[in-house]
């Protein structure tokens, strides 16, 4: 897949803080891409360089292959971004804001707006005033506003923000339609990764400024089935913890809770786990896989 985003060490310095450190990677063509870490993590900043909003202090971002920092204007028309709270006039209607938009860049005709209001699902409110809409309209028409001079790549900071989950789901079809149909790089920012995961295709980890490394999500959910966690119930806890000691060398360190026994265990030990029990005259009530949770999953990565 082509690249239409690159970032080459770029790096961020406020006062003596390296905010954003020697960020090394590419965004390609029609995927969800996804900057994800916890507050702080500096993605805010990475996305204020990649539009231009903040300086670069050191490294090159280029944007389908133009430099945003020497070449501004060129590479700053291949995007569509909401940054800050996109800026809306809440007393005129969202196709007066469209329009008034559209008059200040160049092409966009009545015909596009059209378009991309039918696109973001907005076509029965458009003509009300802004100030009578919901959050997730007015981001509604923040997205048809990015989209209105047909960017191939689109920035949203934090986009599900204040959304309800009706109105992240929407969102999410929203990019994931244009990612798929019209081969648009739409980049993401967020603290969630329960989010991230149904959103995008790939992420990057950012922690203290820091590419912690960039994964398919399909990679970054994948179960690492030789680090189960695993509960036994059983009668005896005595006699469990015998055989544990004979399959020490395999099984590890394990922690005994009243009639339970939990470890970490490669999921293929299992029934010989189960047969040395049972051959001990252990009575097993319950042989539990704990599944770990995203956000635990995230957690370890990140070392939090
Ligand atoms: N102008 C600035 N001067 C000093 N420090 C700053 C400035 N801008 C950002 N920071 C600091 O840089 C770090 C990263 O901020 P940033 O907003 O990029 O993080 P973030 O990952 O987007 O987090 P959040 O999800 O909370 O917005 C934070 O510790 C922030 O306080």
């Amino acid at each position: 897949m082509a690249n239409a985003v690159e970032l080459r060490n770029v790096t961020k310095i406020i006062g003596n803080k390296r905010i954003v450190n020697d960020l090394t990677f590419d965004i390609h063509e029609g995927e969800v891409f996804g900057l994800l870490g916890p507050n702080g993590a500096g993605k805010t900043t990475t996305i204020r360089m990649l539009v231009g909003l903040i300086s670069i202090s050191q490294g090159q971002v280029r944007i389908q292959g133009f430099d945003v920092a020497k070449d501004y204007a060129r590479a700053i028309r291949q995007v569509g971004a909401i940054v800050e709270n996109p800026e809306m006039y809440k007393y005129l209607t969202g196709y007066q804001n469209l329009l008034q938009y559209a008059r200040m860049g160049s092409g966009i005709d009545r015909r596009r707006i059209d378009e991309v209001v039918e696109f973001v699902g907005l076509a029965d409110r458009i003509h009300e005033k802004v100030k009578r809409y919901s959050l997730g309209m007015r981001q509604r028409l923040g997205l048809a506003q990015a989209l209105l001079h047909r960017p191939s790549v689109l920035i949203l900071d934090e986009p599900t923000n204040g959304l309800d989950p009706a109105g992240i789901r929407e969102l999410r079809d929203h990019l994931r339609h244009l990612a798929k149909h019209s081969g648009v790089c739409v980049i993401v920012s967020s603290h969630l990764l329960s989010e991230m995961e149904l959103m995008c295709d790939r992420v990057a980890i950012i922690q203290n400024g820091e590419l912690v490394r960039v994964q398919t999500i399909d990679q970054l959910t994948a179960v690492d089935e030789s680090q189960q966690e695993v509960v036994l119930d059983v009668d005896d806890v005595g006699a469990t913890e015998t055989v544990l000691r004979t399959l020490a060398v395999e099984i590890g360190p394990f922690v005994v809770n009243g009639s339970t026994v939990r470890m970490t265990l490669d999921r293929q030990r299992i029934p010989e786990l189960n047969r040395r029990l049972v051959e001990a005259g252990v009575g097993v009530y319950e042989i539990r896989v704990l599944a770990k949770s995203l956000e635990d999953r995230f957690l370890e990565i990140t070392g939090g």
